[in-house]
């Protein structure tokens, strides 16, 4: 496992005085994301259909190009409350300084309130490569071709 030392360190900028009490933090020594949380001063009511950018403070400059971040939905909110993102996943790119914000979509069939500093969604940091493109005629060919969406099975 990587110890804490051996981890990347990422420079923050606490953009509300009240992040200071709900960094985000890893819930377990295994989890893949950080918890993020909404930035708000009053309980957030989300009708049926309704999305909202809603803030969390906090902003990441990752810097290294070989690295991103990624804002997914948490299961439980989005499995049992409908509650996923209106971006269905966010990308942050490493040169983004801004604020995190998080696009909250309300695709169930009930409404939903958002408590301020409640877990909305999690930040996950990724590998990234960066390519160059190279225009061909050709491509050498490979055994599935140009084949897709279900072209190996009936479904
Ligand atoms: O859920 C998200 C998605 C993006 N961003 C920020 C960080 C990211 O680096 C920037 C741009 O995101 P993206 O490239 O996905 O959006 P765009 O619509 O292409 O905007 P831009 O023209 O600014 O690149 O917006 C967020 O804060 N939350
Ligand atoms: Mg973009």
């Amino acid at each position: 496992m990587t110890t804490a030392a051996a981890r990347p360190r990422l420079e923050c900028q606490l953009l509300d005085e009240r992040l200071r009490d709900h960094m985000p933090t890893y819930a377990t020594e295994g989890s893949a994301g950080m918890d993020l949380r909404a930035l708000l001063d009053a309980p957030l009511t989300l009708e049926p259909g309704d999305c909202e950018l809603v803030r969390t403070g906090l902003a990441i400059y990752i810097r290294d190009p070989n690295l991103a971040g990624m804002i997914l939905p948490r299961s439980g909110l989005g499995h049992k409350h409908g509650i996923v993102l209106g971006n269905l996943v966010g990308l942050i790119d490493a040169d983004y300084q801004g604020e995190l914000m998080i696009s909250v979509w309300n695709r169930g069939q009930r409404a939903f309130t958002v408590e301020p500093f409640e877990r909305l969604a999690q930040y996950v940091l990724v590998p990234v490569v960066q390519a160059e493109l190279e225009v061909v005629e050709h491509f050498t060919a490979s055994q599935r071709g140009d084949g897709g969406f279900g072209s190996t099975g009936a479904r």
